[in-house]
């Protein structure tokens, strides 16, 4: 079937089930504490909650509003019954977390975590937005139907679409996962062409349609200088809540320090990953800690620390392609629900976790107006503030200068695509993503 045929009957069968079933699922602050069962088609539809006994009148599909109608998948368009007849939690307002690149291979370990309440908590209702391509749509379609069949209590809403206007509608949370691959042969000032074009699209959708204080983390290599487009097209949106994902880069680091010290590895914390989402990236082992001590008075091997552990962390996404046959998808999404989960729950006291953030006002001297891996604390309000008591040598900082070399010349690079004026590429030669060999 061509494309457009397939998309054009994907349509009309979203309309029909949502014709059908009535409609979306969606409720709001005031339905606290109340129970939530799949309502029988033969029934009346209905809204009941237990503390503000607040019941809505029937909605058939002759009543509803056009854009609803496309604005839910398959069982997802069901009303629930929202009456109490057993003491229940009281639930938090449905979020709206919007996904691109839904169908790829981070994305279906990513997904089910999100709809399982393990990122956001057991309270929290969520309503999954998911954004794919012409490409792509038809195994959206099956991811849908997977996330239908897993029976999910806290999955209220999944939307698909090719349109971010239409995802990105009201995101609280926007996960920019989806990005074409290198591939063989293909110059890396091609790839943040192509890749910045899709980044600078999302920036403008998000802007224009998402919450105001949507949190957006950019997942899509080179994610750096991804995100740095796509804040640039967002205006509106605080710079500050823009993240590039350096989280697996941060998880890397404490298994290597773990391994090596003999510990499990949640006796590491304060690791640093500072710059680029790339093999220039700096594992910080000054700073970072071993049960509370300094790692290098733990790890006495101070040629493994400068030499090895940096390099092993800077290519471990290209090791595992040459074992996988695929980059890291699992670890990829695990690294995701790490980074959301510090920013909704407070940092624990004294630790802090790296993220890759609007460089604008850090203390640490490094150039303004770039996305840059810097250490930070929360207190769980989808905030962060940076850290400021670390501390730096010459080695730490030849290592930082180097990073922020290649994303200033990453900047140059995508000149057109932030509004900065022509482009002019001039890449540091070794410039390589983790899972280039
Ligand atoms: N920051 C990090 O730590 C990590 C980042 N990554 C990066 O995450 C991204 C996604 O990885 P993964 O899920 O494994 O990749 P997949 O190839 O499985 O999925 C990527 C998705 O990107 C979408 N896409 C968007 N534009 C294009 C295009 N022009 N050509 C091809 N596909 C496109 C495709 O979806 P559709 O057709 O729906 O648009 C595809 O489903 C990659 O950029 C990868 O490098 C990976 C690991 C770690
Ligand atoms: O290089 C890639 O595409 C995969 C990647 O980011 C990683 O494994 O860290």
């Amino acid at each position: 079937m061509a494309v457009a045929e397939l998309s054009s009957s994907l349509k009309t069968e979203l309309n029909f089930s949502s014709n059908t079933l009535f409609h979306s699922n969606r409720f709001s602050a005031d339905h606290r504490r109340c129970s939530f069962r799949p309502f029988h088609r033969s029934q009346t539809p209905r809204v009941t909650c237990s503390i503000n006994q607040v019941e809505a009148a029937p909605v058939t599909a002759k009543t509803e509003d056009p854009k609803s109608k496309s604005d839910c998948y398959g069982v997802f368009c069901l009303t629930y019954d929202l009456k109490a007849e057993e003491e229940t939690t009281s639930w938090k307002k449905l979020i709206n977390v919007s996904v691109s690149g839904a169908a790829g291979m981070i994305s279906n370990h990513l997904l089910f975590k999100l709809a399982s309440g393990e990122v956001f908590g057991p309270d929290q209702p969520i309503a999954l937005k998911l954004l794919g391509s012409e490409r792509s749509l038809q195994a959206l379609e099956g991811v849908a139907m997977e996330l239908e069949d897993s029976l999910f209590p806290l999955l209220r809403e999944v939307v698909i679409s090719i349109d971010p206007h239409e995802v990105f509608q009201d995101a609280e949370w926007a996960l920019l996962i989806g990005a074409k691959p290198r591939g063989p042969g293909m110059e890396r000032a091609a790839l943040l062409d192509i890749n910045g074009q899709i980044f600078a699209e999302q920036g403008k959708a998000l802007n224009a349609v998402a919450s105001p204080n949507v949190k957006v983390i950019v997942v899509g290599n080179p994610c750096n200088t991804n995100a740095l487009i796509c804040l640039k097209n967002a205006p509106k949106i605080p710079a500050k809540n823009f993240h590039a994902l350096t989280r697996l880069d941060e998880n890397r680091a404490k298994c290597q320090l773990a391994l090596k010290a003999g510990v499990f590895y949640d006796k590491v914390s304060n690791m640093t990953i500072w710059g680029n989402h790339s093999t220039t990236q700096v594992p910080d082992f000054l700073n970072a800690k071993i049960n509370g001590l300094p790692v290098k008075e733990v790890i006495k091997d101070h040629r493994w620390l400068e030499e090895e552990f940096t390099e092993k962390v800077q290519k471990r996404g290209g090791l595992l392609i040459e074992k996988w046959g695929r980059s890291s998808a699992a670890s990829t999404a695990v690294s995701i629900v790490d980074a959301i989960r510090s920013l909704v729950t407070p940092t624990p006291e004294g630790d802090w976790f790296s993220s890759g953030v609007y460089t604008t006002g850090n203390p640490y001297g490094i150039a303004d107006d770039i996305v840059f891996s810097m250490p930070c604390r929360s207190k769980g309000d989808g905030d962060y503030e940076l850290v400021k008591d670390v501390i730096f040598d010459d080695y730490l900082r030849k290592r930082i200068a180097k990073t922020e070399a290649e994303l200033l010349a990453e900047k140059r690079c995508v000149a057109h695509l932030t509004g900065e004026g022509i482009a002019v590429c001039d890449l540091p030669g070794d410039t390589m993503l983790p899972g280039e060999m």
